[in-house]
């Protein structure tokens, strides 16, 4: 089942073209990427799948129905199925961890404190941080330590598709490796749709499932990390330029 179709989509600005008529689903409960260059507009489909940018040509469908039909309450409910890690996505110097993850719970829901205080407190637990640092402030966390929060904080509204811009960027190998692995637990855990913008050969190889690699203003590839190999396509080669490493499994 498609929770999300991609049609014959064009985005320009100005007169620069960014996607040129591309068309691709992701189904439910995959892990999907958007791969490609810098610039290559990622960012954008991501924007308007969610609806911050507005789309030009072409339609977008959420399990099945065209979002540009919706009307402003049922966009709204839309929206709300929808949750992001940005890369940058920074936590709030002034709040401790605990009250960084029951933001959106205190600022949406109309659930007592004390429920919103055992969700914030499940969800830390999700994200494989001990209870201790409920209390600690992000200048006391590391940057691994940072982005679990920023998971747990991005996780704790329920949404059905979570969308993480360049989760492992800025990570340690070790730390990226472990975050992928917490990825991967988590669609199993609360069977959800992942999006996933990386240039991280290790997130692609170990956590998608499918993925497209956009260049030149179309899809220049649609599928798993086997078939990707496989192609005798030289950007694709390149793009996957450690494939040694990908081949080889470490
Ligand atoms: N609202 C906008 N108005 C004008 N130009 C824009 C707008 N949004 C994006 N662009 C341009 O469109 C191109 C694609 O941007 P986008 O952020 O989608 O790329 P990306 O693939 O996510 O890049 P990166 O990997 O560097 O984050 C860029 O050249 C960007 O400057």
């Amino acid at each position: 089942m498609n929770i999300i179709e991609i049609k014959n989509l064009s985005t320009q600005f100005g007169n620069r073209v960014i996607h040129d008529n591309i068309s691709f689903c992701i189904k439910e409960n995959e892990i999907f990427g958007i791969l490609g260059g810098s610039g290559s507009g990622k960012t954008t489909i991501i924007k308007q799948i969610v609806m911050l940018q507005k789309i030009q040509k072409g339609q977008i469908l959420f399990l099945n129905k065209d979002i540009l039909t919706l009307s402003q309450k049922q966009a709204e409910e839309l929206k709300s199925n929808f949750s992001y890690l940005f890369q940058f996505g920074a936590l709030y110097s002034f709040l401790n961890v605990i009250e960084n993850i029951s933001v959106m719970l205190k600022e949406y829901t109309k659930l007592p404190n004390s429920l919103i205080e055992k969700i914030a407190y499940t969800n830390l637990n999700m994200v494989g941080l001990d209870k201790s640092v409920a209390t600690l402030y992000p200048s006391q966390l590391s940057g691994g330590m940072k982005k679990r929060v920023a998971l747990a904080r991005a996780i704790a509204m329920q949404p059905k598709v979570l969308f993480l811009d360049e989760p492992t960027s800025g990570l340690d190998p070790a730390s990226a490796k472990q975050f992928n692995k917490l990825i991967k637990e988590l669609r199993e855990l609360l069977n959800i749709t992942i999006i996933i913008i990386t240039h991280d050969l290790d997130t692609i190889k170990t956590v998608l499932d499918r993925f497209i690699i956009i260049n030149n203003k179309k899809i220049a590839f649609e599928g798993d990390i086997q078939t990707a190999l496989k192609q005798e396509d030289n950007f694709i080669k390149d793009f996957l330029t450690i494939n040694k490493d990908l081949q080889h499994g470490h």
